[in-house]
């Protein structure tokens, strides 16, 4: 696909453009309250002055104690043999899961587990339904599939509501932190904070629950897939593992990851840049015209939807050379505009307004979460793993990421 149509979509200078409305984007987008037919919120990019990187510093205490009991329990699953095998995939989906939930939730953390535990139960439910022949009003008959998705439904929301009612008081008595996601969102809500064109824009409670929802769809796999890639890459590639190895050991020694180090890690970027490339976790991006429009020379009508192929542009040998399918973090050496051949073909974290919000917040945990494994083990793939990229919601490996891990 042309880069300069990407741009054009991405931009969406002419306002005909909207996240899509298919269901399963919905659930994406969303949350799984899309399914009960609640509404794509408007109102996102309030909270993005609030969610700026300097606020997210104070999250590195969420990183590390996260990161310390994933240590911990790969040092138990390995035991006293000084080696073991350790399936990363679903370790590092929970891990993830801990780290959305106490620096969304902070004091808040288990109630806020809880729920990420509910939407995982629901979320296959879902997919259920969305894969079945659609009846209109089926969803509301009482069978045991849509009282048990109301149920959790109902539970999440409980939650939530109780929670975000709890923190709002506090808030006003002045007695609330508030240096998680849901008080930075809370903080920016009970702003009166105007959009381009003068309208209030606060939210409702619904609507701070669904951000609260779309943080974990958004925030939780997303990461776990760009880490789960990241070591098996290394493992399939030493001679960069120990490179990053030692990059990590020369600026922490043995000490734990600071924000100020974490920063400096070129080659570690180059890694995780490389590996966003070549296993972006989005595959693809989808708008909606919402009106005729022209994009390139071609008219849509109204109703199409756009498809943003992440994946295809990123292996595309017209952009990134003959070795576009190789894995050479080296090629971003220079930075991510010097490392293809043509400009605009590197997007694992969308572009445009909506670009994601949390890409500084996932990089910096991805960075803290590597440096860790990487100072405690070194790591080689197991007989058992079959390499097989999968295009689920986001891009799993489809059989599981069976690694053996030695103590270093
Ligand atoms: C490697 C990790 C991640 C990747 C690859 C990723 C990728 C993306 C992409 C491609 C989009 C744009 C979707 C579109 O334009 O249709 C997006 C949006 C978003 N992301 Fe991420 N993301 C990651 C991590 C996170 C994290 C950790 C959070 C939250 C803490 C997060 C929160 C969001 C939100 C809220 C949006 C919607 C923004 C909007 O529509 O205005 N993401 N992400």
């Amino acid at each position: 696909m042309d880069p300069e149509l990407v741009r054009e979509v991405l931009s969406d200078k002419s306002g005909c453009l909207q996240k899509p409305r298919n269901p399963l984007a919905r659930l994406l987008a969303s949350g799984l309250a899309a399914y009960e037919g609640q509404k794509w919120t408007k109102h996102r990019r309030i909270i993005n002055p609030a969610f700026h990187l300097e606020k997210l510093k104070h999250m590195m205490a969420a990183f590390s104690l996260c990161c310390d009991e994933l240590i911990d329990r790969w040092d138990g699953l390995i035991g006293g043999r000084g080696s073991g095998e350790v399936d990363v995939w679903p370790e590092l989906q929970s891990f993830t899961g801990d780290v959305i939930s106490r620096a969304a939730f902070g004091s808040s953390y288990r109630e806020g587990r809880r729920i990420f535990e509910l939407q995982e139960e629901q979320a296959p439910l879902v997919m259920e339904v969305l894969q079945s022949l659609y009846i209109p009003g089926y969803r509301y008959l009482p069978t045991k599939k849509n009282k048990k998705m109301m149920a959790i439904s109902k539970e999440v929301g409980d939650i939530l509501r109780s929670m975000i009612e709890q923190r709002v008081q506090a808030t006003r008595k002045g007695e609330a932190k508030n240096n998680d996601l849901l008080g930075l969102l809370l903080e920016s809500n009970m702003t009166d904070y105007p959009d381009t064109r003068g309208y209030r824009n606060n939210m409702t409670i619904e609507e701070v629950i669904e951000e609260c929802k779309l943080f974990y769809f958004a925030g939780q796999e997303t990461t776990s897939v760009l880490l789960t890639w990241t070591i098996i890459a290394l493992s399939m590639h030493p001679d960069w593992q120990a490179r990053a190895r030692d990059e990590v050991s020369q600026v922490f020694g043995k000490n734990k990851p600071d924000y100020e180090g974490l920063n400096r890690l070129k080659d570690v970027t180059m890694v995780l840049h490389e590996v966003l490339r070549l296993y972006p976790p989005a595959s693809m991006l989808i708008r909606e015209t919402t009106k005729e429009m022209q994009v390139g020379n071609i008219t849509f009508p109204a109703g199409v939807h756009l498809v943003l192929p992440i994946l295809s542009m990123h292996h595309d040998a017209e952009f990134w050379g003959p070795d576009s399918t190789e894995f050479r973090p080296d090629r971003f050496g220079e930075g991510i505009s010097k490392a293809s051949k043509v400009q605009g073909v590197f997007f694992p974290f969308g572009r445009g307004p909506r670009i994601c919000i949390g890409q500084g917040f996932a990089l910096l945990e991805a960075k803290m979460a590597l440096s860790r494994i990487l100072q405690q083990f070194s790591f080689e793939l197991s007989p058992s793993y079959a390499h097989a990229p999968y295009t689920a919601i986001t891009l799993h490996p489809q059989h599981g990421a069976q690694i053996i891990f030695h103590r270093i």
